[in-house]
């Protein structure tokens, strides 16, 4: 890790370089019409109840509500995890969590490990076919040596954002809403504070949080305008920091919200989506590009007012009922996608599938569990997916899925409370609630009981009942028997070494580690 000084030289730099062609060019996209451009836009334990435009009543959410409402609404999409790291090590992967070895748990500052260079990431397929590649916000698939895990050694091109979550660092006496409102809470102490990395340098510690979103906006326009001008297709991957703990926004939204200091987190994503809507207009690259937005994990409820709302769904982050793993999510490609709401089952591990096909690439010669939803973007026909599988965030073979939907169906092996999801009326949500083996399974029709209350096996078991947990037991044998999993990264531990500081020499550490 190098020391910078200077964000604004460096940013400069990086705008110089990318006019240069470093990216990298070519006009990509095999299948010889005009490759599509992609902007992901991830946010941060954002729940399913947390939208304006899906029933919140006091978020505003604009730009995310008329992305929504002109492009195709998701009502059934699942992340991969009920935590972060490994949901955004599938969401890059197309692979579950566990085969990349990315559990349990989530990325320390200091961890060993990190996402595994060997595994192919949507950044690196978009890479082969002449895309540019950046990620902008929270990386979370660890640092390892010299930065070795880092994005730009995952196939991106350019990387500006926090390479872990930004409460991994201690943020009291930190100002979260200008002019000077402190941050909520301590976050984690005994580490160093949270940085700001350009690629593998750091060019700030602490990261200003007032400042950060309007600098990932303005990097994001300025990637975006460039692609336009080389008429480069891109990989644009926006993982805001929001709305996860402890809140933050810059001068525009902070305060401004009827939803306190979470809402002014989300009025501010939301801003940032208004912002890259309308860079993508005017470099008339609109109706080039598929924008695609979800959350990586349901809300975390122990934050109370400082956490989200998963709505109508059971539990939040950390759990397998379904507020922990379904998202809110939106496909939006004017004049491509019609507008409209999707019943049909999809999940982050089909964004890799799904992109690669329309960018005319081939998949990776790897297991894959995602499929390619453009039937359901197009209206051509059913989602491929008819299962979805719950695993905890600390999975094992020996316990393998503690859920598994199969169409309307979902069947609990297990369940166990998460502390993410303490404060919650129900109590199975919460972290005291110990593992609890379901024998035979719990059993819910999602379609009429979303909200995971009536267990069919108790209250109806008939016939028919008993066949579909016959069909799902198959489904759940057939899946098991190929699901590998990979050695555990997490579990390579941590090193107080490998904490990223600006000044490495310096002493006393970690609070030392400071660079304006
Ligand atoms: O255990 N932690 O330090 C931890 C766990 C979850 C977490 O949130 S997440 O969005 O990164 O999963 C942040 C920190
Ligand atoms: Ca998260």
């Amino acid at each position: 890790m190098r020391r910078r000084r200077g964000l604004l030289w460096a940013l400069g730099l990086l705008v110089l370089l990318v006019s240069l062609g470093a990216a990298g060019g070519g006009g990509g996209g095999g299948g010889g019409g005009v490759a599509p451009s992609f902007v992901l836009l991830l946010a941060d334990d954002l729940g399913f109840g947390d939208l304006g435009g899906c029933g919140h009543p006091s978020s505003a959410t604009p730009s995310l509500d008329r992305m929504a409402a002109r492009g195709l609404r998701f009502t059934d999409f699942y992340s991969s995890s009920s935590v972060c790291s490994p949901s955004r090590a599938a969401l890059l992967t197309g692979r579950f969590q566990m085969r990349s070895g990315v559990y349990p748990g989530v990325f320390d500052p200091d961890s060993r490990g990190g996402l595994p260079l060997s595994e192919i990431t949507l950044a690196e397929v978009l890479k082969a076919e002449g895309y540019a590649t950046a990620v902008v916000g929270k990386w979370h698939l660890g640092l390892g040596v010299n930065g070795s895990f880092l994005p730009t050694n995952q196939g991106f091109d350019h990387f500006l954002g926090v390479p872990y979550s930004h409460d991994q660092g201690p943020c009291q006496n930190l100002t979260c809403f200008p002019p000077d409102i402190k941050c909520f809470g301590t976050c984690d102490q005994g580490l160093v504070p949270v940085p700001l990395l350009w690629n593998q340098s750091i060019v700030q510690q602490p990261v200003s949080f007032p400042d950060l979103v309007p600098l990932y906006n303005k990097f994001s326009r300025d990637f975006i305008a460039d692609c336009a001008r080389r008429g480069v297709p891109f990989l644009l991957y926006y993982a805001s920091h929001h709305t996860h703990y402890p809140q933050f926004a810059s001068r525009e939204y902070a305060g401004q919200s009827r939803r306190g200091p979470f809402g002014d987190a989300l009025s501010e994503f939301d801003g940032s989506v208004g912002q890259l809507l309308q860079a993508l207009q005017d470099n008339g690259l609109t109706d080039r590009t598929l924008v695609f937005f979800t959350s990586d994990n349901g809300p975390s409820t122990m934050r109370m007012a400082r956490g989200g709302s998963s709505g109508l769904l059971r539990c939040g982050k950390g759990t397998t009922y379904e507020g922990g793993m379904r998202e809110p999510a939106v496909a939006y490609w004017p004049g491509r996608i019609t507008p409209g709401v999707t019943h049909e089952l999809a999940s982050t591990l089909d964004i890799l599938p799904t992109l690669t096909a329309l960018a005319g690439a081939g998949l990776p010669s790897v297991a894959l569990d995602g499929y390619d939803l453009s039937p359901v973007l197009f209206g051509s026909g059913k989602s491929p997916r008819q299962t979805m599988f719950y695993y905890p965030p600390n999975p094992d073979q020996l316990h393998g899925p503690f859920a598994v939907r199969l169409g309307k169906y979902k069947a609990h092996y297990f369940t166990q409370g998460s502390f993410h999801s303490d404060t919650t009326p129900d109590q199975a949500c919460h972290g005291l609630t110990p593992l609890t083996p379901h024998v035979p399974p719990l059993l819910f029709d999602l379609e009429s009981d979303p909200a995971e209350h009536y267990d069919l096996v108790q209250s109806a078991a008939g016939p028919e009942v008993l066949q579909v947990l016959k069909e799902i037991k198959l489904q759940k044998e057939l899946f098991e028997q190929r699901m590998e999993f990979g050695e555990s990264q997490i579990g390579k531990g941590r090193d107080p070494a490998l904490q990223p500081c600006c000044v490495p020499d310096c002493t006393p550490k970690p609070s030392c580690c400071r660079c304006s």
